[in-house]
């Protein structure tokens, strides 16, 4: 953060909900961002956009008046550009308050097509401002139906876009319907999230509060091989770890492999922690600090994990995790 930012800055009596939206190059993020941004019901939302290249366009298309857009030029929200983020949320946040106006109701970040949204989120829970100032709704991926499978089979980074989702939003489908194969695959990148049609759904519901109606799930397919060395290794513990050995597991394999480990993703259960299961979540060498939801989100009580690996054996992961009996599908 610019030294000095935070002085001028106060944490809102409530969080702010901040949805970010990601998505390939060109797979639909802006339009749909417009849709949203066209219901009535979401006035005063502001919006960070975040674009790839010098030349900063998306906020002239975005045929939508946003109560306040950002933009952040050049914005592979990777590395260095982390800290440019940082810096514009607290000039949003800022600037309204020497507004003398109400906090924003909501804010939305819609990220450079070949954004890894893992280091974005970083910059939000790394920044202990920011963490009290926002609550992060969701993260929704936009996936083209179709171009979507030729690019996760030659992009990680849309492997990663598309791993890191709270919900997966289909676009354009209405130039081709959306193909088993498609939904296949998105259900082995990322065993938890909904899978929406954007184009049946209420937008209002696309990217806060509400929760859209989603496609029936297929099951994850057993052999879902990736471009790349990339692969996806969907592991179930059959016995509840303690968390200092869950500590000690993932945080070895992040030590000794973090390069190799793109994204991992689960639901865990703690012996030593009675109550609702934890969302795990860590990208690369990053682990983030374990979400205690109160309940299971669905019938499934099984404590599960995604790998989303890069030349990394299963046998290597599964070794780690003995103490909860793992059994590994990939
Ligand atoms: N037919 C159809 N076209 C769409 C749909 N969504 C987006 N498009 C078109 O796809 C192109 C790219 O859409 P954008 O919304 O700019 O995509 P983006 O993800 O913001 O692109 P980048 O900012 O480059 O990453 C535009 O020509 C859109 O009009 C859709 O659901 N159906």
């Amino acid at each position: 953060m610019t030294p000095g930012l935070a002085n001028l800055a106060e944490v809102p009596s409530e969080p702010i909900p901040l949805s970010v939206l990601t998505g390939f190059l060109g797979s639909g993020k802006t339009t749909l961002l417009s849709r949203i941004l066209n219901v009535p019901d979401l006035s005063d939302t502001a919006v960070l956009i975040s674009e790839f290249g010098a030349v900063a366009l998306d906020h002239q298309l975005l045929e939508a008046a946003a109560d306040d857009v950002v933009e952040l030029p050049n914005g592979c929200t990777c590395c260095a550009v982390r800290q440019g983020l940082a810096d514009a949320f607290y000039r949003l946040l800022r600037s309204r308050q020497a507004s003398g106006r109400a906090p924003f109701r909501r804010i939305a970040l819609e990220t450079s097509g070949l954004a890894d949204p893992g280091p974005t989120l970083y910059t939000l829970s790394a920044d202990s401002f920011l963490e009290a100032s926002l609550r992060l709704d969701r993260v929704a991926t936009t996936i083209d139906a179709v171009l979507g499978e030729g690019t996760l089979d030659r992009y990680p980074e849309a492997v990663a876009q598309a791993a890191v989702a709270d919900l997966l939003l289909l676009t354009k489908s209405d130039m081709a319907p959306v193909t088993d194969n498609l939904l296949q695959r998105l259900a082995s990148l990322n065993p938890t999230a909904p899978i929406v049609d954007a184009r049946d759904a209420e937008a209002s519901d696309l990217l806060f509060g509400g929760a859209p109606r989603a496609l029936p799930r297929p099951r994850p397919h057993a052999t879902a091989v990736h471009a790349h060395g990339i692969r996806a290794l969907s592991v179930r513990l059959q016995r509840p770890m303690s968390r200092l050995g869950f500590a000690m597991a993932l945080g070895g394999l992040a030590r000794d492999h973090g390069e190799k480990l793109l994204r991992v993703k689960g639901l865990v259960e703690f012996s030593d922690r009675p109550g609702g299961p934890a969302a795990i979540h860590a990208v690369q060498h990053t682990l983030y600090p374990p979400r205690w939801l109160e309940r299971w989100p669905d019938s499934d009580r099984a404590s599960r994990l995604v790998f989303i690996v890069r030349d990394l054996e299963s046998d290597e992961i599964l070794r780690r995790f003995a103490d909860g009996s793992p059994v590994g599908v990939s």
